[in-house]
């Protein structure tokens, strides 16, 4: 079952210079891309630096409207409203934040910090059955639930952040670089929790990554962006062992200067 689609998503943004007439020349940041994401599969997104990758995430989780095309969840047309409008996107479809250090406040408990989607977004239910069961999922021990984020590791940290996105048990897992400020054998660790813990609860993941190694870790599919278009998609074996656009083989040659334990 599809559950995310992305139809010709274009978007533009104003280019940073200025034309010496006066015009604000417009650059096409994605252009006309198409993506679907059914249920329980990993898809992962890469591309170099600027390629469009966390444009096309803003646009997927109806941060922002595209300019051209259409994101659709279920079939429904998602476009950016009030954050009370979209509560039923928000249960559905979840972001894991990039940097666990940026992303709690000082003074919430990391109970407080799980059971913030389920307040938010209304969830019914058994809240502190459920904090406790995201805990274990990502094999955090329930009994650091009265400590503040700050006495956590930076691993802890991250699982903490996929813990509260688990909370809600949404569909779709959407991760961006959650593995950029780790590091290299928690990296590790993290993408293998991610593709295990998608396994185990049945949600889609969506991963954004530079890196096509950590994709291939912990998705199946991979879709390769290049100056915002789609130049490649297809199992992520296949594009690893076959590239056939040069933004492939690219990310390909430059794994080796990546984390110790993914490996070619
Ligand atoms: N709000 C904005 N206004 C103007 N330009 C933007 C805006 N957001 C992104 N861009 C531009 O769009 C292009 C794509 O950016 P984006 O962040 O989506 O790429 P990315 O693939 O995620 O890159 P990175 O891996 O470096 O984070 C970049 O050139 C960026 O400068």
């Amino acid at each position: 079952m599809t559950l995310l689609t992305a139809a010709g998503v274009t978007k533009r943004y104003p280019a940073a210079r200025r034309h010496p007439l006066g015009r604000r020349p417009v650059r096409t940041v994605l252009d006309a891309v198409d993506l679907a994401v059914s249920a329980g599969e990993r898809l992962g997104i890469v591309g170099g630096s600027g390629a469009g990758k966390s444009t096309l995430l803003r646009l997927l989780l109806a941060v922002e409207a595209p300019d051209a095309g259409e994101v659709r969840f279920r079939g429904r047309l998602l476009r950016p409203a009030a954050p009370g409008r979209l509560r039923w996107f928000r249960r559905e479809v979840q972001f894991v934040a990039q940097d666990p250090y940026a992303a709690f406040s000082p003074r919430m408990t990391v109970r407080d910090v799980v059971s913030e989607p389920l307040r938010c977004l209304r969830v019914p239910g058994d809240h502190p059955r459920r904090i406790d069961e995201s805990l274990r999922a990502v094999q955090l021990d329930p009994a650091l639930a009265s400590r503040l984020p700050s006495t956590l590791s930076g691993g802890q940290r991250q699982r903490l952040a996929l813990a509260r996105a688990l909370a809600p048990r949404p569909a779709v897992l959407v991760a961006d670089e959650p593995i950029s400020a780790l590091d290299a054998p928690v990296r590790v660790a993290v993408l293998d929790l991610l593709r295990e813990v998608t396994v185990a609860t049945g949600s889609a993941l969506v991963l954004v990554a530079h890196d096509l190694a950590a994709v291939r870790r912990a998705c199946t599919r991979v879709v390769v962006l290049d100056q915002g278009r789609v130049v490649e998609s297809g199992p992520v074996d296949q594009v690893f062992r076959t590239p056939r656009s040069a933004a492939a083989r690219n990310l390909i040659e430059a794994i080796p200067r990546l984390p110790s334990g993914v490996t070619r």
